[in-house]
């Protein structure tokens, strides 16, 4: 059991505080965002308590600012040098950790989900990944990242997952316009995707080719779409905005 304190207490904090708190640890969280706190409180019976006390309380820090505010929070408080720092912020460097969090020195730089709260997320890590996999293993599988070019292009990777569902939600409106029937469209649109990725083998590179090459055969209605959307340039589209979040990170 470990003592594990949030800095900055939003979307993404609440479903890792539960995880870890339903896991035995002890927890405390900073009152901002004033009801998260109070549901965390209510539910989980966390500690609530400001920046410095939250950090004086514990031995883990999840750090779960928006990385534009987290230069002004972070540098008014008082690392301890024993501390173990695990940031879930995009965008912010493991130099301005360093600088931010010192006499810190024990860092993890990670990419949560919210959905690890029921496990399967995998968690790409840069730094103390030992420390990620003795708090989330075996549910989410840590996926260690040797340099943090490569965390920021699984950032963008990530950042596939909103991509992705505009997709669908485009595919489900417009089958909705052919049936008249926006819930089962829906519901058809997202049980066929999550049921297919569900019983798919997953960590051997070529897979999803495989699985592609196995639908789109001559003539087929999937070689038709795996064609059209090529030629209308969605992989041109979706390896730019790859390339434009990886930049963005890389000069933030
Ligand atoms: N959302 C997601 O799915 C993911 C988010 N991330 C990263 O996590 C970080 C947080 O994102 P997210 O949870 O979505 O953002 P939220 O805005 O939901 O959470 C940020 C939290 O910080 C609080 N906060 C603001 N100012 C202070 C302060 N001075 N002292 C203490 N707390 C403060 C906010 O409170 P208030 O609302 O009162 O301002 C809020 O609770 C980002 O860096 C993002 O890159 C990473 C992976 C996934
Ligand atoms: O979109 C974002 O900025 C954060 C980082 C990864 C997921 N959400």
């Amino acid at each position: 059991m470990s003592r594990i304190g949030f800095i900055g207490t939003g979307h993404i904090a609440a479903p890792i505080a539960r995880f870890l708190a339903a896991k035995g640890h002890e927890i405390a969280v900073t009152e901002r965002n004033a009801s998260v706190s109070a549901e965390l409180k209510a539910e989980l019976d966390v500690v609530v308590a400001n920046p410095q006390a939250v950090l004086d309380a514990s031995d883990i820090v999840f750090l779960c600012l928006r990385p534009q505010i987290a230069p002004e929070v972070l540098e008014q408080l008082n690392f301890r040098s024993d501390q173990q720092i695990v940031s879930v912020m995009a965008a912010v460097s493991a130099d301005q950790l360093a600088a931010l969090c010192a006499p810190a020195s024990d860092f993890v730089q990670t990419i949560p989900l919210g959905f690890l709260q029921q496990g399967g997320c995998p968690l790409a890590a840069f730094g103390n990944d030992a420390l990620l996999a003795e708090l989330f293993e075996p549910e989410n599988p840590v996926v260690k990242v040797s340099n943090e070019a490569a965390l920021n292009a699984h950032f963008a990777v990530c950042a596939m997952v909103p991509g992705l569902l505009d997709v669908l939600a485009t595919g489900a409106e417009w089958l909705a316009e052919q049936t008249g029937d926006a819930d089962a469209s829906e519901f058809y649109t997202t049980q066929l995707l999550s049921g297919f990725l569900h019983t798919m083998q997953t960590g051997q590179a070529g897979r999803l080719a495989e699985e592609r090459d196995a639908l789109a055969t001559d003539g087929t209605l999937s070689l038709q779409m795996t064609q059209a959307l090529h030629a209308g340039n969605a992989h041109d589209a979706l390896r730019s905005a790859l390339q434009a979040i990886g930049n963005r990170l890389e000069t933030d």
